[in-house]
Parts: C-alpha cells; sequence; structure tokens
C-alpha cells in the first residue's frame, strides 16, 4: 500500500506507517494541481495539514484512494463531499493539538495585550522604547469565547485560572458545558462581544461562520482586543484592519487566515497593533508527534478494514465495540448480496433489521455494509463510505430497524430490498459467532453456507426434482458441493439452494426452465472464500 505525504508531519507518524510495512512518499513540495494529481494516481492513502487543497479533483484522480488523513483538526482545505463520492474516508486527528492550540491562545492573548512583539522588534532594533508600551491586564477582564469546543474549552479554563469571568456565544452547546466551566452562557454574538474586554474565536471554518466577525460585530468590542486562532475567513481581515488602525479596537492577534500564505499586501500587515503568527497553533513538538501517529493509525486501520477513528464521513465504531460487530458486516453484506441478485430489479428500499444481541450494538458500519452488498451487483462504485449516500442520491429509502427479540437464533440480521410492488428478505446467523449462514430466503427456512457459486430454484415441490436438477447441473459439468431444500406445504412451492464448485452455464439454466416443475432459477455470486476457509 502507497502514502503519499503532502505536508510535513512527524518523523513518529512516519516510521510508524514504513515499520506496519506501507510504502510512504513524502512529497512536501508538491503544490497542488497537476503535480498533486500525478503524485497521488496509486497512492491508497493521503495525509495532509492544512497546506493541501484536497478538491474534488484530487479525488478524480486517485483511483486507488482509500483515506485521506488530516494530521490536525481544521478539515476545511478537504472536499468531504467529494471524498464521500468517491468512496473515501476523510479522518482527521481531533486531540492531539488542542492544548497547543490553546497555549498559543494565551500566548498571543498576552502578546498583544502586553505589545511583547512590539517592543521586541524596537529592543532588537537597538531601541529601549520603555516609556511607549502600556498594557492591559487579563486579571478581572472578561473574556468572550466564541466556540467552546475543544479548544475554546481548553482556553477557558487557562484564562479562567488566570482571573479573567467568562462569557460564550456558541448556539450549539448545552448550558452545563458553560456552567461546568463557570462560563455564562449568552444567545447573542453581539451582546456577547459587547461584554468583553477580549475575544477570542475558536469555531470551525464553515458557511455559516464564514464572515461571522465583520464591521459591526468588531465595533460591539469596542476599545477590546481581538484574538483569532481558529481559521482565517470567520472574521474579516480588511474590516479588522480598519478597526484597530482607527482605535475601535484596542489590538488584535491573529494566527490563521483567509489566505495562507498571508499575502504580502495584506492590510493587516501595515497596523501596529495587530500580532501575526503563521499559523502555528498546532506547531509544538507534544502535538505534531500526537496528530502524525493518530493520523498513522487512521490509515493502518482503513488500510486492515477496522474502524477508523474519528472518521468523518464514514460510520464510526467504538474500538471496544468493533470485535462484536465485525462478524455481521460481512454477514449483511452477503445478505445485502443475495437480497439484490434475487429481486433483481430496481430497488426503492432497503430495510435492514437486527433481531436479538446484535440489536444492542452500534450498528451504522453493519447498516452501511449491507447496503453495499445490495449495491454491488448493480456495479455500482460502493463501499461503506458510500453506500448510505449513494442510497440517498437515488432516493433509495433506507430503513434500519432493532428487536433485542429473536425468535430462533442468538442474532439475526434481515435485509429486505423492494421494488414498490415485490419485496425480497434474506436472513443471516452467525453459528458458534463467526460461521456465516442463510438461514431464511424470501421467508422460507433454509441453512445454506453463502460463498462461491450459488444457485436458488423455485420449483414445486413434486418427485424427482431435485433428481432433475442434480442431472441438469452434472450434465453441465457442475459440482455441487452442498444443498438445502425448503417447502412451505407439502406439494406447493419450494426453494432449494445449492452450493456449486462452478459457474452454472446459461444453457444449464435454460435446461432447467424447460421442465415446467421449475418456476425459477438465480444464479448467486458471492466471494470465493467470503469468510470460510478454502477446502
Ligand atoms: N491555529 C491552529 O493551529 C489551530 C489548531 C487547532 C485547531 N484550530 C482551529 O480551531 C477551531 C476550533 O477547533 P476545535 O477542535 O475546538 O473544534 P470543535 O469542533 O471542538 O469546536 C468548535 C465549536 O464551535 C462551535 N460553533 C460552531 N458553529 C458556531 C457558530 N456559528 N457560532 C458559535 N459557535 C459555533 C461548535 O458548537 C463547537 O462547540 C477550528 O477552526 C480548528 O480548525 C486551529
Ligand atoms: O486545524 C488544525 O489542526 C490547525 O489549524 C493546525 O493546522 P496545521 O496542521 O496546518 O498546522
Amino acid at each position: 500500500m502507497n502514502v503519499l505525504v503532502t505536508d510535513p508531519i512527524a518523523d513518529a507518524g512516519l516510521d510508524r506507517l514504513r515499520e506496519a510495512g506501507y510504502e510512504v512518499q513524502t512529497a512536501y513540495d508538491v503544490d497542488g494541481g497537476e503535480e498533486l494529481y500525478e503524485a497521488i494516481a496509486d497512492a491508497n492513502a493521503l495525509i495532509v495539514r492544512s497546506g493541501t487543497e484536497v478538491t474534488r479533483e484530487v479525488f478524480e484522480a486517485a483511483e486507488e484512494l482509500v483515506i485521506v488523513g488530516r494530521a490536525g483538526i481544521g478539515v476545511d482545505n478537504i472536499d468531504i463531499e467529494a471524498a464521500t463520492d468517491h468512496g473515501v474516508i476523510v479522518a482527521n486527528a481531533p486531540e492531539g493539538n488542542v492544548r497547543a492550540a490553546a497555549e498559543h491562545t494565551v500566548a498571543m492573548t498576552f502578546a498583544v495585550a502586553r505589545s511583547i512583539p512590539q517592543a521586541h522588534g524596537r529592543l532588537k532594533g537597538g531601541e529601549w522604547a520603555k516609556g511607549e508600551y502600556l498594557g492591559a491586564e487579563v486579571n478581572n477582564k472578561t473574556l468572550t469565547i466564541v466556540g467552546l469546543g475543544r479548544v475554546g474549552q481548553e482556553v477557558a479554563k487557562r484564562l479562567d485560572s488566570l482571573g479573567m469571568d467568562l462569557v460564550v456565544y456558541d448556539p450549539y452547546i448545552s448550558e452545563e458545558r458553560a456552567d461546568r466551566l463557570g462560563a455564562e452562557l449568552v444567545e447573542d454574538l453581539h451582546d456577547a462581544l459587547a461584554r468583553g474586554d477580549f475575544a477570542t474565536v475558536h469555531t470551525p471554518l464553515l458557511p455559516e461562520t464564514e464572515g461571522m466577525i465583520g464591521e459591526e460585530e468588531l465595533a460591539q468590542l469596542e476599545g477590546g482586543y481581538l484574538i483569532n486562532c481558529a481559521r482565517g475567513g470567520i472574521v474579516d481581515e480588511d474590516a479588522l484592519a480598519v478597526a484597530v488602525s482607527d482605535g475601535t479596537l484596542a489590538g488584535a492577534a491573529l494566527d490563521s487566515f483567509a489566505s495562507e500564505p498571508l499575502p504580502e499586501d495584506s492590510p493587516l500587515l501595515d497596523v501596529d497593533d495587530v500580532v501575526l503568527t503563521p499559523h502555528l497553533g498546532a506547531s509544538t513538538e507534544a502535538a505534531q508527534e500526537n496528530v502524525a501517529t493518530d493520523t498513522a493509525d487512521a490509515v493502518i486501520a482503513a488500510f486492515n478494514d477496522e474502524p477508523v477513528l474519528n472518521a468523518l464521513n464514514a460510520p464510526s465504531v467504538d474500538e471496544t465495540a468493533f470485535p462484536r460487530i465485525e462478524p455481521y458486516i460481512d454477514l449483511a453484506e452477503t445478505a445485502g448480496k443475495v437480497a439484490a441478485q434475487l429481486l433483481d430489479q430496481r430497488i426503492e428500499s432497503v430495510e435492514v433489521t437486527y433481531e436479538g444481541d446484535i440489536a444492542a450494538e452500534e450498528v451504522d458500519l453493519v447498516t452501511a455494509s449491507a447496503l453495499k452488498g445490495v449495491f454491488e451487483p448493480l456495479e455500482w462504485q460502493v463501499n461503506a463510505v458510500n453506500a448510505p449516500q449513494l442510497a440517498e442520491d437515488r432516493g433509495i429509502d433506507v430503513v434500519e430497524s432493532k428487536t433485542r427479540q429473536s425468535e430462533d437464533f442468538q442474532s439475526l440480521v434481515r435485509v429486505t430490498v423492494a421494488d414498490g410492488d415485490e419485496e425480497l428478505s434474506v436472513e443471516g446467523t452467525l453459528f458458534a459467532g463467526d460461521d456465516p449462514r442463510i438461514v431464511r430466503i424470501d421467508g422460507y427456512r433454509v441453512d445454506a453456507v453463502p460463498y462461491g457459486h450459488m444457485l436458488v430454484a423455485r420449483n414445486y415441490d413434486e418427485p424427482g426434482v431435485i433428481g432433475l436438477i442434480g442431472t441438469v447441473l452434472g450434465d453441465h459439468d457442475v459440482n455441487i458441493a452442498g444443498m438445502f431444500n425448503a417447502r412451505e406445504v407439502y406439494g406447493g412451492e419450494a426453494i432449494t439452494v445449492y452450493n456449486l464448485d462452478q459457474d452454472v452455464p446459461d444453457a444449464a439454466v435454460e435446461d432447467l426452465l424447460a421442465d415446467d416443475r421449475i418456476i425459477e432459477v438465480t444464479e448467486i455470486t458471492l466471494d470465493e472464500a467470503n469468510g470460510r476457509e478454502q477446502e
């Protein structure tokens, strides 16, 4: 497997990938466009920080890509919708650099309040400008926190301990979260800013937050300081440069910018009371090691079909629960494949039902896998990442239902596909915890081992039918490895399921259908081993 890394990450992450046996190519000078499309053509994983724009075109050029790992938090540089369309997992590393970002925010708060960079510059230039700097203390001042997520909370703890009162604006958190930090949750952004002597921004860059702090909002913070170590684009940089220049604000400190690197003609560069750092919030040794190893782990998990922690566009599974649901992932996919091949029609809806013990688990990934099974025979480019999205895009209703009761089995997964008029369900279970069986097809009780070539025949329950099928298959050199026959009532309709060692030629199907006792014959193709040891 090949891993392409286009932004610098710590050696610990690169080493972990190499130790796992993967080819790792670092291409830190790749500058997007054609160069990136070429480099990514045979990559199975891409690792980036904020420096690489992962656009739809990148996914189009990356036919082998399984995962994009973001060694850090912000994913505004990754087109997640395009990733999902291409069945590529996007995972970030949201924990490893939180403390680094919070510490940098605190450092920037002091830097701007005490004009540290400006005084330092003057002193290095030979000037003892002691009389020119009269700073502000944070003690007894109010800090407005816009966005009380991971970083915002760490900032709150640190600045609270330095004597600040905390006001929070975050429409998506509970009052309890604010209370726990001794902060007051305020409903209106303008009110929150008006209360602050300092305001610090910690939201993601989203369509909703883009430009959220413009001229009017800055005016609310009159006389205060604005700190943005989150993302450029949330604060209007032109308005901020004006607000600090004309004295509306006492100062501003920024670590992230709408365009990075910061263009040389940015008005921010000409304003004295603005402190700028080149997106250094996550740049500590500890943070870089954390996010690099977390991202390497995500790539390794994806390559091994294990749950990817912090996957942003794939069903996530708790690590401890994964061993319990893992065998059901294949079982559901198989049940989906069998159901879709038997219905053999346009599918309008899919229901995945869980009965018994499995109903107690988080089954998003199992359901996604069932959908993959249903869509694969339709030859859609599908995996568990894009299957739910494909269903939505094509207007297919997906229902997941659970009941802790199960009549006959400890756990059962049922996949029901329907085209409106007709529906068909396939039920599967695991014998001895990991041996997959199809136990019901369209209501008939069966006991079929789902692998390789299978034949499902609907026939009338009359003497000689099973002999006929065996003879026809034998005449066409198809060996029967196993079979199961089920009927509703003596003499009525029956279903017969065969495991075969060879493909069924069309001529054999025609010969079978030529007999009036055979109603329908469907060949099912599954993976050769499908979870079983090959004999
Ligand atoms: N400068 C750096 O190097 C650096 C390092 C780490 C993180 N970051 C950035 O910091 C920001 C915060 O990261 P995080 O891990 O705390 O994210 P998070 O997702 O944990 O928290 C974001 C918070 O913003 C809130 N929010 C969302 N929309 C909002 C809105 N319209 N108004 C107010 N609040 C809103 C959310 O409810 C959430 O509580 C991100 O932009 C991230 O990219 C920057
Ligand atoms: O979102 C983040 O994690 C930070 O902004 C860090 O970005 P970086 O990895 O590009 O330094």
